[in-house]
């Protein structure tokens, strides 16, 4: 474990790593992908890396963004994980939308059925994943956040959901009632 003085050097050493991990990815397979997540940290990693030099050493074009977690709220929304990335880095980058894949909103095609949007976002993953990854597609850089709470995602301590005998095989669940508002998420599993 690495432990910095202050979030502000944290954010920025986390976005110094992050890009490298993009450039040294990028170097090996042609395509690099990453996984986003929501918080305070997040953000202030987001808006260091847009604010950058090294960030123009990315092929933004060939990088795959997929979330761990999502705030199930209709596009756009503030809160939402997407809104906060697209906001601080994703608009500042010359992204292939086609390979931009935020968690539905709860304005999305399944409207407000988080069952269903959890099911989806696990085809997408699925079907964006190569031979020996059935389920998910190889990602390069998994970002997560730690709550107060110790969550990650949006897998909460002891809530249900958070449970192996609960998430079963599913890559990507539903998460109602979670301690932390807004009540309603969607989060990727350990799966
Ligand atoms: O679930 C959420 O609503 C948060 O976005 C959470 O997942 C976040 O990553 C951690 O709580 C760390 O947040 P900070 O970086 O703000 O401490």
């Amino acid at each position: 474990m690495i432990v910095h003085a202050d979030a502000e050097l944290l954010a920025e050493a986390v976005a110094a790593r992050l890009t490298t991990r993009l450039i040294d990815a990028q170097a090996a397979r042609g395509v690099a992908s990453v996984v986003l997540t929501g918080g305070r940290i997040a953000d202030a990693v987001h808006r260091a890396v847009a604010a950058s030099r090294a960030r123009d050493a990315v092929d933004w074009s060939r990088v795959d963004v997929w979330w761990g977690d999502e705030r199930f709220l209709p596009a756009g929304d503030p809160q939402r994980n997407e809104t906060q990335a697209r906001d601080a880095l994703l608009s500042a980058v010359p992204l292939d939308p086609a390979r931009v894949h935020p968690m539905p909103a709860s304005d999305g095609p399944d409207g407000d059925d988080a069952q269903a949007a959890a099911e989806r976002y696990a085809r997408a993953l699925a079907s964006a994943s190569g031979p020996g990854h059935q389920t998910i597609p190889y990602l390069d850089v998994l970002m997560l956040g730690v709550g107060e709470d110790g969550h990650v995602a949006s897998l909460f301590p002891e809530h249900p959901a958070a449970h192996p005998d609960s998430y079963g095989e599913a890559t990507v669940i539903p998460v109602y009632n979670a301690p932390k508002p807004p009540p309603t998420r969607l989060s990727l599993t350990p799966r």
